[in-house]
């Protein structure tokens, strides 16, 4: 029977990555997607701009919203300190159990923790569930009109605090308009916009990086 993209990719991770390599694997699905199939990871060259920001940041905690294949998952965690912990959602059984080999590989399941379902329902959870105070980082990159909401989610549950940092892919393509419009204006953040291209195109995208401000 006919396999998924998710499914390829991981193949090509296995076949081509190094067990226990995170900068291999990532390597690995970046050729995949330009030379086999394009696939909606945030890529290489916005891949470096998350990278300038992780370490920037050097965060102790970290949310990711979007898992997909776990590309930025494992670019993200490969950067983190020691007893820094990642905490992933994805909606997408299917996405789910592909990530989970992919993190696996990377051998980087100690600091990742994937978690399956709607970010609107796990948010109000995720200080009790998983003992955590406030995110110092939070990458988002799921359903585009999922941001806006998520973000007033994560204020109100007081996932935040004065200095965390949002990152925010695909402002531009596929677009957050409503989202941009929010965090452009807001008295509670200051932002600034990494002009950029979507993964493995030369059509415009960028990453709107913002600071909570408390
Ligand atoms: O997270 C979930 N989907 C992936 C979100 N990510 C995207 O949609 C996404 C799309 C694109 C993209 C850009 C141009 C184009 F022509 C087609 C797709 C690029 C990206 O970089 C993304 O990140 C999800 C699934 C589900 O069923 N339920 C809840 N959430
Ligand atoms: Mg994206």
């Amino acid at each position: 029977t006919q396999t998924t993209r998710p499914q390829r990719l991981l193949a090509a991770v296995q076949k081509n990555a190094t067990r226990g390599d995170p900068r291999s694997v990532v390597k690995a699905i970046d050729q995949f997607c330009r030379q086999k199939e394009w696939a909606m990871n945030v890529g290489d060259e916005k891949g470096c701009i998350l990278d300038s920001v992780v370490t920037e940041v050097n965060p102790a905690t970290v949310l990711e919203l979007g898992t997909y294949c776990a590309y930025s998952t494992v670019r993200i965690a490969s950067l983190l300190p020691p007893h820094a912990k990642l905490i992933t959602l994805e909606f997408n059984p299917h996405n789910a159990a592909i990530a989970r080999q992919v993190i696996a590989w990377a051998g980087l399941g100690d600091k990742i923790q994937l978690v399956e379902g709607a970010s609107g329902d796990w948010i109000p959870k995720m200080k009790e569930k998983f003992a955590i105070e406030t995110f110092d980082l939070v990458f988002l990159d799921h359903w585009k009109d999922r941001y806006l909401p998520d973000t007033k989610l994560m204020e109100e549950c007081g996932l935040l605090r004065k200095g965390s940092i949002l990152l925010a892919d695909n402002v531009i393509c596929p677009g957050t308009p409503d989202y941009l419009e929010y965090i452009r204006n807001s008295p509670r953040y200051k932002s600034q916009y990494f002009r950029s291209h979507l993964e493995y195109t030369k059509v415009e995208d960028g990453l709107e990086k913002s600071v909570f401000l408390g």
